[in-house]
């Protein structure tokens, strides 16, 4: 019977043509954009403190998805977070970043790792589009007090996927809501927008400029 064994051989060739289909790759976007050129926050301003949940197995997916601690961003971005810095010293605070420039395959990890409900309100980003982690222009941050080195407390914990995570949630303690509101006041006035769902992501007002990347945090050390 030829028909079969013509076919057979072919199958092969038509599983290699749909894995090629399905790779995932970062998305191909017309730009133009800036060339990256990035900092590493804390090189800028030691008095940033860093606590990188990805690095860690503390986030929403148990495991560490980085091999390293580091947090690098777009140097725009990186500077008016060094500014947000400075106003909040001057009240007895500091920034806590949990998470800066994320490469892209980090974000189809989580986007992998997130339940449909997570995807749908846009709790992690798709990676058709990518995060504007990926262009070095979203940072998340907390507060740590400069008296005692400690976090401060939020209304939600960093990733916790709840209403209390809202910008605007009114309810929990009002000295935690005053934290969270201290924090949004310091980044907007350096260019810095909330998202609508995580007190703790602010994307910088360049994002556009920057395309998606995938370089790990290796390459942008070298
Ligand atoms: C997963 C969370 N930390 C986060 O960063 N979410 C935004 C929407 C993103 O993935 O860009
Ligand atoms: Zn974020």
């Amino acid at each position: 019977m030829a028909y079969p064994t013509r076919f057979s051989r072919l199958i092969p060739i038509l599983i290699l043509a749909v894995a090629a289909g399905c790779r995932s790759t970062p998305p191909q976007e017309p730009g133009p954009f800036r060339d990256p050129d990035f900092a590493e926050v804390v090189r800028l301003d030691p008095r940033i403190h860093t606590d990188i949940r990805y690095a860690t197995a503390n986030n929403f997916t148990g495991h560490p998805l980085y091999p390293e601690s580091k947090a690098f961003l777009q140097r725009p971005a990186a500077e008016a977070l060094v500014r947000a810095n400075r106003s909040l010293l001057a009240l007895g605070y500091g920034l806590l970043i949990y998470d800066a420039y994320r490469p892209w395959s980090v974000t189809q990890a989580l986007w992998d790792s997130a339940s449909p409900h997570e995807r749908a309100i846009g709790f992690v980003a798709d990676p058709k589009t990518g995060s504007k982690h990926n262009r070095g222009c979203a940072v998340d941050v907390g507060l740590y007090e400069l008296r005692t080195g400690k976090e401060v407390a939020m209304p939600s914990g960093y990733d916790e996927f709840s209403e209390r995570a809202h910008p605007d949630y009114a309810g929990g303690p009002p000295e935690a809501r005053r934290a969270r509101d201290l924090l949004r006041r310091a980044m907007e006035a350096q260019g810095f927008g909330v998202d609508p769902n995580e007190w703790w992501h602010f994307n910088h007002k360049d994002w556009r400029a920057y395309r998606v990347l995938d370089t790990s945090f290796a390459e942008l050390a070298r």
